[in-house]
């Protein structure tokens, strides 16, 4: 078990540190006020609000529903608990391809209202010029690189991502358009470690093997609370579905026996 050394909050600054130190970034998503406290009390470093939040909370098939009213909505409650976690927000399809005009403006709404950190956008290369745009304005921007969920149709299917020099290019054209981070989903463990040592700035992977400068998980999926399907290179570390279900049958068993609430729970 890791506690936080500081309760001072993290910035861009410090996990530039870490990749050169070699300490390891945890992220987490996060989409509510009362996960969001509890993740950022137990030491986590990064808080994503991702847009899984519409397969994980909203129920729906992938993540191109969710809006950009929805992501502020729940941006507000993840940044309102977060004290020392760096708090980051997804842009939802297709915000980011709407111009760069457009992609600033959208942005900028969401550090402005929710009070987050930085933002993430799914692409590499293809959006160098709307990445580069939002630094200039003082916007923090982790890209999202190899499995890209909100090109699903797209991509056929949520598959590992293969194309190493692909890769390499996407990861490198939004290392020097000014992301200070870049997210690295499904790709072959020996690509992302290769990717994680040419790129100045740290990496963090999800299905990306052990290689990145940091991983990051659904948290539902950890903590084994997800109700669908698992991808298969998620760890569970909890059983909180079966402990919910275990609790709340419980609890209706004993109203349905009249010996809840008894004499110590009454006034
Ligand atoms: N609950 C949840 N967890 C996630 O990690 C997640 C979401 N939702 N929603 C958005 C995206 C979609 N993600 C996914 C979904 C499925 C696979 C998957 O089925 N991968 C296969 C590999 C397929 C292949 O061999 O090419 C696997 O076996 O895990 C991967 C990432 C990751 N993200
Ligand atoms: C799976 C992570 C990387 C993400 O983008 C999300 O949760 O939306
Ligand atoms: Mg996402």
């Amino acid at each position: 078990m890791t506690t936080p050394k500081s309760k001072k909050r993290l910035t861009v600054t410090d996990f530039a540190k870490m990749k050169s130190n070699g300490e390891k970034i945890s992220m987490l998503t996060a989409y509510d006020f009362a996960m969001a406290k509890m993740l950022d009390a137990a030491g986590v470093d990064m808080l994503l609000v991702g847009d899984s939040l519409a397969m994980v909370v909203q129920g729906h098939e992938n993540t191109i529903p969710v809006t950009l009213d929805e992501m502020i909505y729940h941006g507000e409650m993840v940044a309102r608990a977060a004290k020392r976690a760096f708090v980051v927000v997804d842009i939802p399809f297709p915000v980011n391809h709407h111009g760069i005009h457009e992609a600033v403006k959208a942005a900028g709404r969401i550090m402005k209202k929710t009070g987050c950190h930085a933002v993430k956008l799914e692409g590499g290369a293809d959006q160098a010029d709307v990445i580069r745009a939002m630094v200039n304005a003082g916007i923090p921007v982790i890209a999202h690189v190899g499995l890209r969920p909100q090109a699903v149709h797209a991509m056929g299917g949520y598959k590992v991502q293969r194309d190493r020099d692909e890769l390499m290019a996407d990861a490198s054209a939004a290392q020097e358009a000014g992301a200070f981070c870049v997210l690295i989903e499904c790709v072959p463990a020996e690509i992302a470690t290769e990717l994680s040592g040419k790129l100045r700035v740290p990496t963090i992977g999800i299905g990306a093997g052990a290689g990145c400068d940091g991983q990051v998980l659904v948290t539902n999926d950890m903590l084994g609370m997800t109700t669908g399907y698992v991808p298969s290179f998620v760890k569970a570390y909890a059983n909180v579905a079966e402990q919910i279900a275990s609790a709340v049958g419980q609890w209706c068993e004993e109203v349905k026996e009249n010996t809840f609430p008894d004499e110590d729970h009454s006034f």
